[in-house]
């Protein structure tokens, strides 16, 4: 290894800066979550999914008719060629929906009239054509896998809205929208979380936006990460009753494990967005006249809190993952969708990173990202091995 390099190993690259971004800044210490500038609990529940995609592309939130303009490209690009629902229909049903999702990805790179345009504009066209069209994917493979035909999407409804319907072929009323479009305002950009770090490593190499996409969503699909919010909620069914908090919360510190949403690379205080999602959580737990998910959940978070607390001497605070699980669960949408919906919302961050990582971010970086390795393997003595041919081994 180079003596220049400053040497970070085996620490998940944690605390190290390595490029500048002018999308999105996560306070870690304080508990800030900031899109271009905004706080992003302000804009939940003020603002829709497809403002928030504006301003994280365009930089600066839309006026009345630029939104409008923009609402209508996004809903025009909605559909999904036909070739890419028949090649979904050939899939076995018990894919898994990420791996569906990510398999799309070059599927719909090759129907993308831009694809070859090297141009800001043809990414910026990419971004919206991904974006619209990621909700349409992961609505339709559910129908598929469930022996359903897929609902084509309606231009009349907002993208959060047009997915439920899209999966549920029921048009939602404006609280299920409005709670679904926080939803997807709060997971849409997050700065150099794996998945971002993933599509823009990517897109440093000058390929195409759906080749970094494709990297963004298969690191998403991670436990450690976006597949969180799945095993936050397969975690409440297993444990079922509030009674059996204690025991599971000892049994997983005793053995190692972890408790599912909770933790964070760069929070060290609650997620900003824990605090949005866990009320809403709790009214659809009483509008369903069933809170018990929800209050399984406080109770876990409680309890995890307090045990971890005990037994490492330090603090643990909940992720965007926890309280999202019995939220999804409360719209009846199936537990191992959870993370392609959270994906449906992250490809606006991604698309709008790796538009920076190519156009211009705030500060000019070499073109690659290209870390140095440590080689801790083994040489044959103080030399390199001399090779012996495959017949004399
Ligand atoms: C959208 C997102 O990606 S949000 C994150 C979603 N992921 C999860 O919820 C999975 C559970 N959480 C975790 O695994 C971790 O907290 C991570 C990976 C998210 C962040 O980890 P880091 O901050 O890098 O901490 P790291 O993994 O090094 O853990 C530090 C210590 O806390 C422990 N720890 C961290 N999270 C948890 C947890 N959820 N439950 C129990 N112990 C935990 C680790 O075991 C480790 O213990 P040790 O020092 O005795 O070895
Ligand atoms: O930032 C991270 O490491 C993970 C996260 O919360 C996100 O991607 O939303």
């Amino acid at each position: 290894m180079d003596d220049t390099c400053q040497t970070v190993l085996n620490t998940g690259l944690r605390g190290v800066t390595i490029a500048s971004t002018k999308i999105s800044d996560v306070n870690g210490a304080e508990g800030k979550l900031v899109y271009r500038g905004y706080l992003a609990k302000d804009l939940a529940g003020n603002t829709s999914f497809e403002e928030v995609v504006y301003l994280l592309l365009f930089e600066k939130l839309p006026d009345r008719d630029q939104l409008k303009a923009f609402q209508q490209q996004i809903a025009e690009q909605r559909e999904v060629p036909e070739q890419i629902i028949a090649a979904m229909q050939a899939m076995p049903k018990d894919a898994l929906p990420m791996d569906v999702l990510q398999a799309a990805v070059p599927m719909l790179a090759a129907y993308d009239p831009d694809i070859r345009d090297t141009s800001i504009e043809g990414a910026g066209r990419m971004a919206v054509r991904l974006t619209a069209k990621f909700a349409t994917i992961v609505a339709a493979w559910d129908r598929i896998r469930n022996g359903k035909a897929p609902i084509a999407p309606d231009p009349e409804l907002s993208q959060a809205a047009n997915f439920l319907y899209m999966l549920n072929g029921e048009v939602p009323d404006d609280e299920l929208a409005g709670f679904f479009d926080a939803c997807l305002v709060l997971h849409a950009e997050h700065s150099f979380n794996a998945s971002t770090f993933a599509a823009r490593e990517v897109a440093s190499t000058k390929a195409h936006m759906y080749a970094a996409v494709a990297a963004g969503v298969g690191s998403l699909s991670g436990p450690l990460h976006g597949g969180a919010n799945t095993r936050v909620m397969q975690m409440l069914l297993e444990i079922g009753d509030v009674d059996k908090v204690d025991d599971y919360v000892a049994n997983i510190l005793d053995t190692g494990g972890v408790i599912m949403g909770l933790g964070h690379a760069v929070y060290q205080v609650d997620d900003p967005r824990a605090h949005i999602l866990a009320p809403m959580s709790q009214a659809l737990g009483k509008r369903a006249g069933d809170t018990r998910w929800y209050d399984l959940s406080k109770a876990l978070e409680v309890k995890g809190k307090a045990a971890f607390k005990e037994r490492k001497g330090k603090d643990i605070f909940v992720n965007v993952d926890f309280y999202s699980a019995s939220l999804y669960y409360y719209m009846g949408i199936a537990v191992d969708l959870f993370t392609p919906i959270f994906a449906i919302s992250r490809i606006a961050g991604w698309t709008a990173h790796v538009i920076e990582e190519q156009y211009g971010g705030a500060a000019a970086k070499p073109a690659l990202y290209r870390p140095e390795s440590d080689y801790i393997g083994d040489y044959c003595g103080p030399d390199e091995c001399a090779f012996v041919p495959l017949d004399k081994r």
